[in-house]
């Protein structure tokens, strides 16, 4: 891997000294390397460090990839979805450039410290996540609505891999609180596709699996009924919508 950064960093230097145009670019506002957030930074305990580890050994079979994280939406991607689904009229485009991913806007280590994985087979996303001091809700503790932001995040990157979707449908059961800077895991899987409606399921859990912290659950009855909470073993869910490029978001 030091090897690869190296030849990279080496390709990079070759290119800069052929283009210098490039490396104002690199060094200006206008970035062509952007900072990936899912990886290790000093605000990172031991525990987050020691999953990560684990997790990284779990991709190195191919079974397993890590998602790199970045403030902003590449721009492509940015205009892509515009295109296909937001009204013309709505569109800002110089705003919307300087547009920031929430979780990834607070200063190392205080806000959301987290990596996903993804299992494409088992279509499974995880999140192992740190909440940092300047989540906190109740004195010690992270804010329900950075949670739910943890379920939301990691419940639609696991929808993203089916396609371009949005949450429609989020309930949270919170069952014990999670202490600030204490390492978590949320898990998060595919349950059922139904047309456009994915079902996704969420737990988060402390990294030994011994206590339970949330779930994410329908509110509604699925078509089995609604899953009896204290059985231990029901599939508790979100719900995402593909969206419809025939239908504008707006
Ligand atoms: C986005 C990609 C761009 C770039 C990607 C690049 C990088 C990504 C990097 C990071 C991303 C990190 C964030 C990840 C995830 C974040 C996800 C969100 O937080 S999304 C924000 C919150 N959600 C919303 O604002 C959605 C608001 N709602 C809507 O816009 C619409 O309701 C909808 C969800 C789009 C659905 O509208 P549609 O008109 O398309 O569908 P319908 O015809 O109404 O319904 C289809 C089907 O679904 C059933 N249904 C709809 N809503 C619900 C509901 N709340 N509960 C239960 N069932 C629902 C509806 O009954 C229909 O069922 P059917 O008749 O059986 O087909």
């Amino acid at each position: 891997m030091l090897r690869s950064c190296a030849m990279r960093l080496r390709t990079l230097g070759a290119k800069l000294a052929r283009r210098p145009g490039a490396a104002r670019r690199l060094f200006s506002s206008e970035k062509v390397i952007r900072k990936d957030y899912a990886l290790p930074n000093p605000s990172w305990t031991k525990d987050l460090r020691l999953l990560f580890d684990q997790f990284m050994k779990k991709c190195e079979d191919g079974s397993w990839k890590r998602l790199p994280s970045y403030r902003q939406n590449p721009t492509q991607a940015l205009h892509e979805f515009q295109a296909r689904f937001v009204d013309s009229k709505l569109k800002k485009e110089e705003q919307m450039s300087k547009a920031q991913q929430f979780t990834r806007s607070f200063e190392e280590g205080l806000g959301f410290e987290y990596v996903m994985f993804y299992n494409k087979v088992e279509k499974r996303m995880v999140c192992l996540f740190q909440g940092g001091l300047h989540l906190q809700g109740v004195p010690g503790f992270v804010h329900g609505g950075a949670i739910a932001t943890v379920i939301d995040i990691t419940t639609g990157m696991c929808a993203f891999a089916e396609g371009v979707a949005m949450t429609a449908n989020l309930n949270i059961d919170y069952k014990k609180p999670i202490p600030l800077l204490s390492v978590v895991v949320a898990n998060s899987q595919l349950q059922k596709i139904e047309g456009r409606k994915l079902f996704i399921s969420c737990a988060i859990q402390s990294i030994d699996e011994k206590t339970l912290y949330t779930e994410a659950s329908v509110s509604q009855p699925t078509t089995e009924g609604r899953p009896d909470k204290n059985s231990g073993q029901c599939p508790m869910e979100a719900l995402f919508i593909k969206l419809d490029p025939d239908k504008p978001l707006t």
